[in-house]
């Protein structure tokens, strides 16, 4: 059987293609429909439970082809036991390709080998040597060798220094009990935790559990963001993309409707405010109901309440500004995540057409856009999102190191005829009302699509 296919309007794995624009020219290259989208698959566990559905391999992990069993190494592996716990059971071949830039982790796999797996991999992307991704890797590889892949002292001294200020604004807030200055550290963390993003692609750092200050969990965060969203970007396996519907339709589906399409530049500054809490929420109805487990880094914004609650005037006091924090945090941090990255109506989303050279690098090049102001600014990089197409081919890759990768990466743009260019960010944020508003998937090749703005 063809993977999805839109005149069989049936997947693989039995499910109904109920997403009309699948009957469109191009559509989806996975051979399954994922398990539990339907449902709307909300929660992290559950994403990975439906990807082992899907991928079906036994309690092995597979990489291309083969099978391995990692039980014995996953608490020898050097980027941490969790990227290996979450996945087993699935195929990980796109996440051990652009997680890895030395040749040692190749090496070391074939000392796991099991068998050879007996169905095709669900996934449709490609890493053919002399394609365009191995051959990205080959000659960046040198390069990281010489200046390392991990942060630079700058770095450090960025996303240290933005903590710090997070926690002094918050306490000058909670003392002299001012909203403005609460909002303004609201601010910062978003900015804090932005950027610890940066860290929490990278093996196992404290710095990555910034992002729990926001009530965000850094743990669903590495399945939403690393193991979901970085493979399949824009697709229907990106749970970011997933998680935001029915509420904020990101694909090209006719069904849209009108409210969907065009109420929603109202209705999100809605939610923005209370999506961080609504997040916790669920967070720990699900740990209550046994269905999620408890981490003690959840702990993390009640110990923030605890401590400013000792030099508040009033315990009052302290959770007005706790709140003033968080609702600040939540609504700026929406703002720049859902902007920036990915959701301009040139990039590729599920159910516009493919390329027909489905290499993964260039693949992920088709769903990502830069920004043009931010360039060479790593305090804005690393704030915002940015150097995101190389960031997107090398995400274990501290951001500090990117600027030393662009000069093979246009070199290797013009060769394959990527007509790759900077946008600005008001392109960008008009981009997304765009993309909202869509309902026709593309028809036409991407990153080759007319541009209307
Ligand atoms: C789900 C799949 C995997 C993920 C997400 C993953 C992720 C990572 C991360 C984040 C690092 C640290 C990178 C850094 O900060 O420089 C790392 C390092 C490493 N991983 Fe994995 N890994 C995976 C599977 C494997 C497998 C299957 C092996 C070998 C059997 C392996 C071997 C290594 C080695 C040797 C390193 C040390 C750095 C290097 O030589 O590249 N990993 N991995």
């Amino acid at each position: 059987m063809p993977p999805c296919d839109p005149e069989s309007k049936v997947c693989e794995n039995g499910v109904k293609n109920q997403q009309s624009f699948w009957n469109t020219p191009g559509t989806s290259g996975f051979r399954k429909y994922p398990t539990f989208r339907e449902q709307g698959v909300k929660s992290p566990d559950r994403w990975l439970e439906g990807k082992r559905i899907d991928d079906d391999i036994g309690p092995y992990w597979r990489v291309h082809d083969k099978l391995y069993d990692l039980s014995s190494f996953i608490e020898k592996h050097p980027g941490g036991r969790d990227w290996l716990l979450a996945t087993r059971g699935t195929d990980v071949t796109e996440l051990f390709e652009s997680s890895h830039i030395s040749l040692a982790p190749e090496a070391l796999l074939a000392k796991f080998y099991v068998k050879d797996a007996e169905k095709p991999r669900n996934s449709p992307f490609t890493f053919r040597e002399d394609g365009f991704y191995k051959k990205f890797k080959s000659k960046v590889r040198p390069i990281l060798q010489k200046v390392g892949t991990g942060p630079s002292r700058k770095m450090l001294m960025i996303m240290d220094g933005i903590t710090t200020v997070f926690i002094t604004l918050t306490l000058i807030a909670t003392i002299t009990q001012s909203a403005f200055i609460a909002s303004i550290a609201g601010i910062t963390l978003s900015l804090a935790s932005i950027a610890s993003h940066n860290f929490s692609h990278q093996r196992d750092n404290w710095r990555m559990y910034v992002i729990d200050l926001s009530m965000l969990c850094s743990y669903d965060w590495r399945i939403t963001h690393v193991l979901s969203h970085h493979p399949f970007p824009n697709t229907f396996y990106d749970l970011e993309v997933a998680r935001l519907e029915p509420v904020l339709v990101l694909l090209p589906d006719p069904g849209k409707n009108l409210m969907q399409r065009f109420g929603c530049r109202i209705y999100e500054y809605l939610i923005y405010p209370i999506h961080f809490y609504l997040n916790a929420l669920k967070k720990y109805y699900l740990i209550i109901r046994g269905e999620e487990q408890f981490r003690p880094e959840l702990l993390l914004p009640g110990l923030e309440l605890v401590v400013m609650a000792l030099i508040a005037p009033s315990i009052w006091g302290a959770i007005w500004i706790w709140f003033v924090v968080h609702t600040s945090n939540s609504c700026f941090w929406a703002a720049i995540a859902l902007v920036l990255s990915h959701h301009h109506p040139d990039a590729y989303h599920e159910g516009d057409r493919q390329r027909e050279d489905l290499d993964w690098g260039l693949c992920q090049l088709d769903a990502t856009r830069d920004r043009a102001e931010i360039v060479g600014n790593l305090f804005l990089v690393v704030t915002t999102l940015g150097d995101h197409s190389l960031h997107h081919l090398l995400p274990t890759v501290d951001h500090s190191k990117l600027p030393y990768i662009y000069p093979v990466f246009f070199e290797m743009c013009k060769e394959y005829n990527i007509p790759y260019r900077f946008y600005s960010q008001w392109e960008m944020f008009l981009g997304k009302y765009r993309t909202l508003a869509n309902n026709t998937p593309s028809t036409q090749l991407p990153g080759y699509k007319p541009h209307n703005d």
